[in-house]
């Protein structure tokens, strides 16, 4: 059945780590004989109820903790993409953090070695077409984020892209500015989440200081009108992620969500599930909460659909950006 939410589309704002379910996660700590504080899944599930994203990520942190080997990587990263073909997509451009995995003693290969040979097989098992974006914990130094730049470098024929997460509030972009430098000398596109938590100057920052081609999240520029038009000429990508903003409180109720005022208002949008282990639904099932509380029409998703195709990085590929936005042409609503 063509389902409206299952329109062709690309995931542009993807955690891996947060793509770790509880079942998975329980099976991966029997496996590396992980003690977990949860009796069972239940208990874990009853667990995600988040104050901010601090909270959220508190238990993030914690949880991937049963990642160990490539081999829970690769599993990981193939029971995503699984997942998001099942939902309509075609082309995933996928964070992953580094520093999460390295401060606890595993080596930066193994994580990359492990989600590359999922994410190599993707086209053929899946149909996904697929990219890595290294992200550095912006509430940890610029000193360990240039270490993990360094330390990527054997690493960089599977890593597309850089990016920016963690904990916002009190740690602007700018002071990552020499890292973003060095990245772009090294020919890695360029991201970085703001205005998730932060205020606008956050994504002014990201775009004059760092460069980025794309804001993730992005949502609180909407206070800054000036800064809005800016990014309706500019034609600036924002990755958002509506049942993120709701189950970390950023806006109180998907009813309120300002997704359809973004697009009336010229923004190049895009929809995505960010952790979607933890908020309640993958890119699909997303793109049907957002129909449903916003009064979307067809046309809106096919947009958004639209939008993530052209926000994507596949300049290095134009003839598939063309066939993918072909694909959501023909796309046929059941
Ligand atoms: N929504 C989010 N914001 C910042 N960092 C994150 N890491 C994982 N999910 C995140
Ligand atoms: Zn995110």
């Amino acid at each position: 059945m063509n389902l409206p939410e299952h329109l062709p589309k690309a995931e542009l704002h993807l955690h891996i780590e947060g793509t770790l379910e509880p079942e998975l996660a329980f099976a991966l700590a029997a496996r590396n004989g992980v003690d977990l504080p949860y009796a069972d899944t239940e208990e874990l599930r009853r667990a995600y109820r988040f104050d901010d994203l601090r909270s959220f990520l508190d238990l993030y942190y914690a949880l991937m903790t049963v990642l160990r080997t490539a081999d829970d990587f690769a599993e990981l990263a193939d029971a995503y993409l699984a997942r998001a073909a099942a939902q309509g997509v075609r082309h995933a451009e996928i964070f992953f953090d580094p520093q999460a995995h390295t401060d606890r003693g595993i080596p930066l290969g193994t994580v990359v070695e492990g989600l590359a040979r999922a994410l190599e097989r993707s086209e053929e098992r899946h149909g996904v077409t697929t990219q890595l974006i290294m992200c550095f914990l912006r509430d940890r130094s610029a000193e360990a984020a240039r270490e993990t730049l360094d330390a990527a470098k054997p690493y960089l024929r599977h890593i597309a892209g850089v990016g920016l997460d963690s904990a916002e509030v009190g740690h602007p972009p700018a002071e990552f500015r020499e890292v973003y430098e060095a990245a772009a000398a090294l020919g890695l596109r360029k991201v970085a989440h703001a205005g998730e938590e932060g205020p606008p100057s956050y994504v002014r920052e990201a775009l004059d200081v760092l460069g980025v081609e794309r804001i993730d999240h992005g949502l609180r520029a909407m206070e800054d009108p000036e800064l809005v038009r800016r990014l309706v000429r500019d034609r600036v990508p924002l990755t958002l992620c509506p049942l993120s903003n709701v189950r970390l409180r950023a806006v109180d109720l998907l009813e309120d969500h300002p997704l359809k005022a973004m697009m009336d208002a010229g923004l190049l949008v895009t929809v995505n599930s960010d952790d979607p282990a933890y908020f309640g639904g993958y890119v699909g099932d997303t793109f049907h909460a957002v129909r449903e509380a916003l009064a979307l029409t067809e046309d809106d998703l096919r947009r958004l659909a639209r939008n993530s195709f052209e926000a994507a990085f596949l300049d290095h590929d134009e003839e598939l950006r063309a066939r993918y936005l072909a694909e959501v042409d023909a796309y046929t609503f059941d």
